[in-house]
Order: structure tokens, then sequence, then C-alpha cells
């Protein structure tokens, strides 16, 4: 292992009660340090387990998994330290005392140490996360975003070199979301933690991977940054997972003026402009996103979502003409 990887699988493999459609297959992947890598995939395609496996949680049916060169399971002698340097984080952050302050909280993660120490660390810790104003107050009556700082917080206070995250904001609040995953990209950087992260968010896995790890159906399907796999998708899959898309069959994609050579054409909101000729789209529903606007709009038998800037200018049931300035194409059985 290079020094600028931390974590790896050689060919690992874990399915339950002997179904080679669970879990996960063969599976190799690096993990860069001082990064973010997000783990992605359709329900059931086996994050949780890829990410239980990184922490020791399941011992693999066959395969390795390392930290630095040292595995992180060992069949005969269980786990190592290499899992002591690592933190994993749940959608719930289950394992916390409901009746501790925050404070008492988070030092409960700190090995037996000078007190003065401790001090220092938790209140670095409360700040980073800045939660270090809510420091008496019982975990209990926290938010759900407040509840996921704590848990961070309390993972963090040990120095972990690996933090796995598990779906780490799905119970915070959307308004909140946005703070929480700056916070911990500026942790990264600041820190040098290195964290795997399972999403299902688009938005948050293209804003805050630098690598992506795309499974499906228990195995790697595709692997690379975020914009390399945004922008060039090989898989429709993929394309799927990261984007607000619209997919089209052979003959839909001709109703579009579009001819494609392959089954399946994908095209994303923001390729699709809106323009002053042809009105032959019909507004159906105008979904409202802030300081833009999704369109659904249809002709004959085909469905597009566009981005609208111009908020209100095209209400439902008016027409819009479009141009697409474009589009993926492929197989039907890459599906
Ligand atoms: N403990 C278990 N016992 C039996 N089957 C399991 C177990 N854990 C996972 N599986 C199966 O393995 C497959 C992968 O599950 P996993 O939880 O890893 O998927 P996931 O991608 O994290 O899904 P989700 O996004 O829904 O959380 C699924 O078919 C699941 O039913």
């Amino acid at each position: 292992m290079t020094d600028d990887l931390i974590l790896e699988t050689i060919s690992v493999t874990k399915n339950f009660f002997g179904d080679k459609s669970s879990g996960v297959n063969n599976i190799t992947i690096f993990i860069p340090k001082g990064k973010i890598t997000a783990i992605v995939g359709e329900s059931g395609s086996g994050k949780t387990t890829l990410l239980n496996l990184l922490y020791g949680n399941l011992q693999p049916d066959h395969g390795e998994v390392f930290f630095k060169e040292e595995q992180v399971l060992s069949r005969d002698r269980g786990l190592q330290q290499a899992h002591k340097v690592m933190r994993m984080i749940t959608q719930n952050g289950s394992d916390m005392d409901q009746h501790l302050s925050v404070w008492d909280s988070v030092s409960a993660g700190l090995p037996d140490e000078d007190k003065s120490l401790a001090i220092q660390k938790v209140t670095e810790a409360l700040h980073m996360l800045h939660i270090y104003q809510l420091k008496d107050q019982y975990f209990a009556k926290l938010s759900g975003g407040e509840k996921q700082r704590v848990t961070i917080a309390k993972a963090l206070i040990s120095r972990p070199e690996v933090l796995l995250l598990d779906e780490p904001f799905n119970q915070v609040d959307a308004t909140y979301r946005e703070g929480l995953q700056h916070d911990i990209r500026d942790i990264v950087q600041e820190w040098g933690v290195t964290v795997v992260l399972v999403s299902h968010d688009p938005a948050e896995i293209l804003s805050m991977a630098d690598e992506l790890i795309v499974l499906k159906e228990g195995e790697i399907v595709e692997n690379g940054s975020p914009e390399e796999l945004y922008h060039s998708p090989k898989l429709l899959y993929t394309s799927q997972i990261l984007a607000s898309c619209s997919q089209l069959t052979f003959a839909q994609a001709k109703i579009c003026s579009i001819k494609s050579r392959r089954g399946v054409v994908v095209i994303y909101a923001e390729h699709i402009k809106i323009s002053v000729l042809g009105s032959k789209w019909v507004v159906k529903k105008v979904l409202f996103k802030g300081f833009y606007e999704e369109l659904i709009i249809e002709r004959e038998e085909v469905t597009l979502r566009v981005i609208n800037y111009k908020r209100g200018k095209y209400p439902k049931g008016s027409t819009i003409g479009i141009r697409i300035s474009k589009y993926f194409e492929f197989g039907k059985w890459e599906n």
C-alpha cells in the first residue's frame, strides 16, 4: 500500500446465509488518505455491508481488509489495533446515552487521561462542530441535527484516522444538513481525517466526495471522481444515481429529435434549455426548488425535467420550446 492510501480491501466477499445475491462480492478498493470517499448505489447494493467490512464489524467469507497493511479483523486473533483507530457513525447515533449532557457525552469518547487535556480536547471538538453553546443540554433534548453533531464530536475526540459514516445526515433537517457537510469537509482538511461516506443524496455525494465507488448488486460497477462520473458516466445506473435526469427509449428520443444508435438516452435537466422556438411541450408540473424551478414537461409520450431560473414565467399548462445541448446514450443491457 502506498503512503497516500489508508484502507484497502482485496477481493472481499461477504454473503449472508450463503445467498450470493446478498452482501458484496469480490470487492477490491483503495481508500485514499485524508480524502472523502463516497460509496453509492441503489438500496440493497451492499453499501452498509462494505462499510461494516472496512470497520471489522463483519468477517469476510473470502478476501482481506487492511488498514495501512495491517489486517483489521484477523480470523484467529479477532479485531486488531487498526479497528481502534476508526470510528463508525450510523444514521441515528443510537449508541448515545440520552441522559448525558452534551459535554459528558463527548468526553465519554476519551480514554482516561489528564483532566486539563481532556477539557481542552472536548472544548476543541465542541467548537469544531459548533455545539459549544449546547454543552450543558441533555442529549435527549437536542434536535436530530444537533444530536448528529454531538455523535460526530464524540467520534472525533479520540482523533481517529478514519471516520466511517453511514447515511449520517438522514435525520438532519435539510436546512442544517449543508452546514454539517461543510463542517465535515473542514475537519477532513484541518485534521487530516479520512472519511468513507455512504449516501443516497446526489447533491451531498457530489459536493462532499473526492472519490466515488458505485455499487450494484454487491459489485463495483464504476469508480472515479464525482466530476468524471457525473459528466461522463459509463453506465445508465450511475447517471440515474447522480443526476436529476430523464430516461428515454429509442422511440421517445426520436420525438426529441435525437437519433439514438443505442438503446437508452439520458438527458440531464440542466442540458435542456428553454427556447422561444417551437412551443410543443406542455408544462405539466412546476416544482419549486428555491432560487429555480424544475419543470416537468410533456409531449406525446415523452416526459422531461427542465431547470427554469425565470421563476413563475412558465406556469402549469403553458407551452414551451426546448433545445437539448447534451445527452448520453447507453445500451439497454447496462440497466
Ligand atoms: N445481516 C444480514 N442478514 C441477511 N441479509 C443481509 C444482512 N445484511 C445485509 N443483507 C442483505 O445484503 C444486501 C446488501 O445489504 P446492505 O444493507 O449492505 O445494502 P445497502 O446498499 O446498504 O442498502 P440500503 O441503501 O437500503 O441501506 C441486501 O440484499 C440485504 O438484504
